[in-house]
C-alpha cells in the first residue's frame, strides 16, 4: 500500500407570543402604522414593517437604486442611543453622543452604547418580532442586512443613506445532527456558522456599523481621516474590506507571522496600508491605541462599543431563527472578549423589549494556550491578571491581555455562565470530529466544541438540551491548521481522527487494490 507523504505536491509552503393584545402591533396608532409607509418628521412612530404581498409596491423606477429608494421612502422616528460608561450605577450623568470620537469614559474605563429603552419599550415585544421577521431575506436597503433589519436597536439616528453593508448577518444556524448524535448523544444541537459570511468571520456583523457611523462622521466634517485597528487577522479583514466599499482609508496592524496567509492577503488585496509589527495582538493593540490617541484615525477595535452594537444582532438572529424560543446554551470562543459581551447584550435586549422571557445560559471558551479569562474564573473572579499568550492554531484568540475584561466578567455573571477551556489537542480533535460529518470549521470553533465536550460529558450540559455552538470564522481561512493535522505533522499531538490522503500508482490494478481494502473496511465500521 502506498504511503502518505505531506500534500508535498499541492502545497506552497507558507504556512405574537403572548402579545400584550394579540394580534395587535402595540401602536398609538394602528392606522398610520399599518398603512403609511411615510410618517411625518415629528411621528414619534417606528418604520412600519413593509407591507404584506397584498399591497406589495411596485418594482422601483428603473432609474433608482435601492439606496435612492431608500431615500424616498425615508422614514422617522424618536429611537436614539448615547455613550455611557459601561456598568456605571444609575446615578451616573456622564454620556457622548454617538457623533463624538471616545472610546474611553471619564475614568478610564470602558464604554457602553445606551438605548433609550423608554422609547423602545413604546411597542411590545409582538412588534418588534413582526417587524424584523418582516424584513428577513429582502433587498430592501439596509434592512436585508441581518443587522441593518434590527437598525431601531442598532444606530437608530444613522441615515440610511450613510450605511456601509454587504447585507451581512442572517447566516446559517446549522441543525449538528451528525456531530450531535455521533459524538455526544444530543439531538438539538446548533452550530451558528457566522462565519460564513462577507469575509469570513463574525466581524462584519460589528464592522458594518463602525464603518458606516464612519461615513456619518466624515459626511459631517468630523477629523476622521482613516480608521485603523490591531488584528489578529479577522478584524483587519472587515475593517479594510468595509472601507474599500466605502471609499475610507484603513490602517492595520498585524503580529507578524502570527496570522494565516488567506487572512493576510485580505486587507492586502482591499488596499489596506498593512503594517506587520514584530510583537504579539497585545502589543499591536497597545500600539494602536497610542497612534489613535494621535493621529485623527478612527479605532476600530471593539474597545470602540459602536463594533459590539453590530455583533449582538447574532444573538437576537439565534432567537428569531428559534421562532423567538430561548436556547438553553451558547458556546462562544473568546480573545479579546467582545463578542460573549455583544451576545449577551443581544439576548437582554430581547428579554428587556419583551421578545422572550428569559436568556441562555453563556459559555465563554479560551484556548488553554490563551486563557487568562479561564483563570480569572477559575480563582473565583479574584483580581484578574493578563498573560503571555502562546501560539496557538486558534490563532486569532491568542489574546493575552483582553480590552473587554469587565464585559465579559459581566455577561458571564449576569447569565450564569461557564468559561472553559481547550488544549491544542483537544481542540484540533474537535474540529476535525465536527469536519468529518460535513462541516468545515476553523479552529476557534474547535475551541468552542472542546468546551461543549467537556461540559456534555461532565453532564452540566444535558442530551437534550437545546444549544447553540458560535462559529466565528470559516474554515477556509486556516486551511494550513488543516493541512498540519492532516498530515500527522504536529508535534507531541496524536491526530488521532487524521485522514491523509493515499499515494497510489497511475494503473489500474494499484488503484483497485486499495479501493477494495478501503470499501471493506469501511463496511466493517457501518
Ligand atoms: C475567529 C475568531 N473567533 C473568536 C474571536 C474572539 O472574539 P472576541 O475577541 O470578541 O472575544 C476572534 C477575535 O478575537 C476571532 O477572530
Ligand atoms: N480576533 C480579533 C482580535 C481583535 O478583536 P477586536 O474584536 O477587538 O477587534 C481580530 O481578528 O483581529
Amino acid at each position: 500500500m502506498a504511503t502518505f507523504s505531506l500534500f508535498q505536491a499541492s502545497l506552497p509552503s507558507l504556512r405574537s407570543s403572548n402579545p400584550k393584545s394579540s394580534n395587535s402591533l402595540k401602536s398609538p396608532n394602528p392606522r398610520t402604522h399599518l398603512f403609511s409607509i411615510k410618517c411625518s418628521k415629528s411621528s414619534p412612530f417606528p418604520p412600519p414593517p413593509p407591507p404584506t404581498p397584498s399591497t406589495a409596491k411596485h418594482r422601483r423606477p428603473a432609474d433608482e437604486n435601492i439606496r435612492d429608494e431608500a431615500r424616498r421612502l425615508h422614514t422617522t422616528h424618536n429611537f436614539s442611543a448615547k455613550y455611557v460608561p459601561f456598568n456605571a450605577g444609575p446615578h451616573s450623568a456622564e454620556s457622548y453622543s454617538l457623533d463624538e470620537i471616545v472610546y474611553r469614559s471619564r475614568s478610564g474605563g470602558l464604554l457602553d452604547v445606551q438605548h433609550d429603552f423608554d422609547a423602545l419599550k413604546k411597542y411590545d415585544g409582538n412588534y418588534w418580532k413582526a417587524l424584523f421577521d418582516s424584513r428577513v431575506g429582502k433587498t430592501t436597503w439596509p434592512y436585508g442586512s441581518g443587522v441593518w433589519s434590527k437598525k431601531e436597536w442598532v444606530l437608530p439616528e444613522i441615515d440610511s443613506d450613510d450605511i456601509v453593508s454587504a447585507f451581512e448577518g442572517n447566516s446559517n444556524l446549522f441543525w449538528a445532527e451528525r456531530f450531535g448524535k455521533q459524538f455526544l448523544g444530543m439531538n438539538d444541537l446548533w452550530v451558528k456558522h457566522c462565519g460564513i459570511s462577507h469575509t469570513g468571520s463574525f466581524k462584519d456583523l460589528g464592522m458594518t456599523v463602525l464603518v458606516s457611523q464612519v461615513n456619518r462622521l466624515r459626511k459631517m466634517n468630523k477629523p476622521v481621516v482613516g480608521v485603523g485597528c490591531a488584528s489578529t487577522g479577522d478584524t483587519s479583514a472587515a475593517l479594510s474590506a468595509y472601507c474599500a466599499a466605502a471609499g475610507i482609508p484603513s490602517i492595520v496592524f498585524l503580529p507578524a507571522n502570527k496570522i494565516s496567509i488567506a487572512q493576510l492577503v485580505q486587507p492586502i488585496a482591499n488596499k489596506a496600508f498593512v503594517l506587520s509589527i514584530d510583537t504579539d495582538f497585545d502589543g499591536c493593540m497597545q500600539l494602536i491605541r497610542e497612534v489613535t490617541a494621535e493621529l485623527p484615525i478612527y479605532l476600530a477595535n471593539s474597545l470602540n462599543s459602536l463594533r459590539l452594537e453590530g455583533q449582538k444582532t447574532a444573538a437576537i438572529e439565534i432567537l428569531q431563527q428559534f421562532n423567538w424560543e430561548v436556547p438553553d446554551w451558547v458556546i462562544v470562543p473568546g480573545g479579546n472578549l467582545g463578542n460573549i459581551y455583544a451576545f449577551y447584550k443581544g439576548f437582554y435586549m430581547c428579554k428587556e423589549l419583551g421578545l422572550v422571557d428569559r436568556i441562555p445560559r453563556l459559555v465563554c471558551a479560551q484556548a488553554a494556550n490563551a486563557n487568562p479569562l479561564y483563570l480569572h474564573y477559575k480563582s473565583g473572579w479574584k483580581d484578574f491578571k493578563p498573560v503571555k499568550a502562546n501560539t496557538t492554531f486558534a490563532s486569532a484568540i491568542q489574546i493575552g491581555d483582553p480590552v473587554s475584561i469587565d464585559r465579559a466578567v459581566y455577561a458571564l455573571k449576569n447569565s450564569n455562565g461557564i468559561v472553559e477551556k481547550a488544549t491544542e489537542e483537544e481542540l484540533m480533535d474537535a474540529m476535525s470530529q465536527a469536519d468529518s460529518t460535513g462541516m468545515f470549521i476553523c479552529p476557534h470553533t474547535g475551541v468552542a466544541l472542546t468546551a461543549l465536550i467537556k461540559l456534555r460529558n461532565s453532564g452540566i450540559i444535558g442530551p437534550t438540551d437545546r444549544t447553540v455552538v458560535v462559529s466565528t470564522a470559516h474554515g477556509l481561512k486556516f486551511t494550513q491548521s488543516k493541512i498540519d493535522y492532516h498530515s500527522n505533522a504536529i508535534p507531541d499531538m496524536a491526530c488521532r481522527f487524521a485522514n491523509p490522503p493515499m499515494q497510489v500508482k497511475a494503473d489500474f490494478g494499484s488503484v483497485m487494490d486499495v479501493l477494495k481494502n478501503y470499501l471493506s473496511e469501511a463496511n466493517q465500521k457501518v
